[in-house]
């Protein structure tokens, strides 16, 4: 199934983190809708197709999460490409990718490339750090950025990032509210079924990650959590 609009909930495996080939059996068996590969420090092609191979041995959607563009692979059945709408340096909206579209542009399969408008929110996170994003913005800022993503650039996910962090479900259910077609993302810290199901309430699909690495039963139960 890869239409994001079906889905409800992601764990994000992160190619710079060792797993155990059975607590991996048990993230690909778990019955979420995809698994994404993605991180921001570490990213190298090879940890990145070892990955794929990993997973490729279950029928769970895989889906990359490009963050540079040496770790690109053939093999996904999506290719997710960020842009990060609040950083304060081009290179992490436009720049980086217009390179990347003039090297492989032609040969690329748009149609399972899908762009993420992200908006990231905490700033203690790597990813904020990298792409030096302003995180302080009140919610009429953070909801004037989803409606770009929407309005202005079509858009096909707005993405809430707390990651390390859990979020303000108040900003989650506003920036919802906002939206009409574009599908909202919601990543950060959810650590148990309880805050997988808050979050569960406003965002289309909660994306669930460093716990996997630290407690795998609760990770699991995020699952079971959307699906309740
Ligand atoms: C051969 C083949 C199949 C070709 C496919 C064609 C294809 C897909 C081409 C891509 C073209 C393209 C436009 C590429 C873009 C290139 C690029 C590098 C864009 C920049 C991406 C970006 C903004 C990265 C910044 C970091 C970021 C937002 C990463 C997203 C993941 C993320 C937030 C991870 C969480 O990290 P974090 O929690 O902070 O870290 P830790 O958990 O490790 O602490
Ligand atoms: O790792 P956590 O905090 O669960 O966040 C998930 C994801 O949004 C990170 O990009
Ligand atoms: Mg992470």
């Amino acid at each position: 199934m890869y239409d994001v609009r079906e889905w409800s909930h992601v764990f994000k495996l992160d190619p710079d983190k060792n797993i155990s080939d059975e607590n991996l059996e048990m993230i690909c068996e778990s019955g979420t809708d995809a698994i994404i590969v993605g991180g921001t420090d570490g990213v190298t092609l090879e940890k990145v197709l070892d990955l794929m191979a990993r997973i490729r041995r279950y029928t769970v959607p895989c889906v990359l999460e490009v963050s540079t563009i040496d770790s690109i692979t053939p093999g996904f059945d999506l290719y997710f490409i960020p842009t990060v709408l609040n950083s304060r340096d081009v290179k992490w909206i436009t720049g980086l990718h217009q390179e990347a579209v003039k090297e492989y542009g032609d040969i690329m399969n748009w149609e399972e490339i899908l762009v993420q408008g992200y908006c990231i929110l905490n700033e203690d996170c790597k990813a904020a750090h990298v792409t030096n994003s302003r995180t302080d913005l009140s919610l009429d800022e953070v909801r004037a950025y989803a409606m770009m993503a929407e309005k202005m650039f079509s858009l096909p996910i707005f993405y809430l990032e707390y990651s390390g962090k859990y979020g303000d479900a108040e900003v989650v259910a506003e920036v919802k509210n906002t939206l009409e077609e574009t599908v909202l993302f919601y990543g950060g810290g959810i650590m148990n079924a309880e805050q997988a199901s808050q979050m569960a309430e406003h965002a289309d699909v909660i994306v669930v990650g460093n716990i996997i690495y630290d407690d795998l039963q609760a990770a699991l139960a995020t699952v079971e959590a959307v699906r309740a």
